[in-house]
């Protein structure tokens, strides 16, 4: 039987891999790309049949640059996950901290981990693909002096040492990601979170009207992120999750948004996970 495939940024190891395994279990095929852009298409084109994208992150907010991927590349969610991220600082075996002199790491990875190296100023910041790879590179090149910020698994499959356990400035870290499929899911009566976006034109009192909406309707909202629409300048498009008790409250209340903002679009009805 042909394995589903899934479409990952990063390779074995990193975050989004273990995502994918925890997911879809270990019989899957991989196609790991090394930034978002290629993942989201992978699957527009149906070259793989889900994407597993990291959304936001307790200490870092917001990949905005994601929400716009998921519209852009009219993807459906269909699930979400969030992960534990403990980040392991490591090297090749037998170096001290002192002699670490660079870092490099997905930029989120380093923004997780800014006091950590705040107290160790001569350590360089770089940013790089994906966490894993770092490990991986500097298992191959046999760079001294180079660490990485990678998960404890990373740190096993290539080898490397790890110099300070859990640097990340808050212990308690999570990444959300989400499941990502090309065609639109069709949700059951028993999924109790959406995402939608909703465009309002720059007008006196919109946005608080449509939360108000929102709250009249008992509807908790989880998150709101604003995104600049592109092609007008100064105008924004709110990415909005819903968490609610009752689907009939929830189609009642996008009904009523399309009457007062008009065009509401939704990436999908899932199962809160958190
Ligand atoms: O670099 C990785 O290992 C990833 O899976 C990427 C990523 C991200 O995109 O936020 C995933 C989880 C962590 O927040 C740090 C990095």
């Amino acid at each position: 039987m042909a394995q589903v495939k899934i479409a990952i940024q990063g390779v074995l190891g990193s975050f989004h891999h273990q995502v994918a395994l925890r997911n879809f279990g270990d019989q899957i095929e991989i196609l790991d790309f090394t930034t978002f852009e290629p993942v989201a298409r992978a699957v527009a084109n149906g070259e793989a049949d889900y994407a597993v994208m990291a959304i936001e992150n307790s200490i870092a907010g917001a990949i905005l640059p994601n929400y716009d991927l998921i519209d852009r590349y009219g993807l459906s969610i269909r699930d979400e996950y969030y992960l534990p991220i403990g980040h392991q600082f490591m090297a090749l075996p037998g170096q001290s901290i002192q002699e670490i002199t660079e870092v490099r790491s997905h930029p989120m990875a380093l923004l997780q981990c800014k006091a950590f190296f705040a107290q160790h100023p001569h350590i360089q910041l770089k940013e790089d693909t994906d966490t894993a790879s770092v490990a991986r590179d500097i298992a191959n090149g046999k760079w001294k002096g180079v660490a990485s910020i990678a998960s404890t698994v990373a740190a096993k499959i290539y080898g490397m040492e790890i110099l300070a356990q859990d640097i990340q400035t808050v212990k308690s870290n999570f990444t959300r990601f989400i499941i990502l499929q090309k065609d639109t899911v069709r949700p059951d009566q028993s999924v109790n979170k959406a995402s939608i976006k909703v465009t309002i034109q720059n007008q006196k009192g919109g946005l608080a009207k449509l939360l108000t909406l929102i709250a009249e309707n008992g509807m908790d909202l989880s998150k709101i992120q604003s995104i600049p629409v592109i092609e007008k300048p100064w105008e924004y498009a709110f990415f909005i999750d819903l968490v609610f008790g009752d689907h009939s409250i929830f189609s009642d209340t996008i009904e009523e948004i399309r009457t007062s903002f008009g065009e509401v679009k939704i990436f999908g009805e899932y199962l809160s996970r958190k």
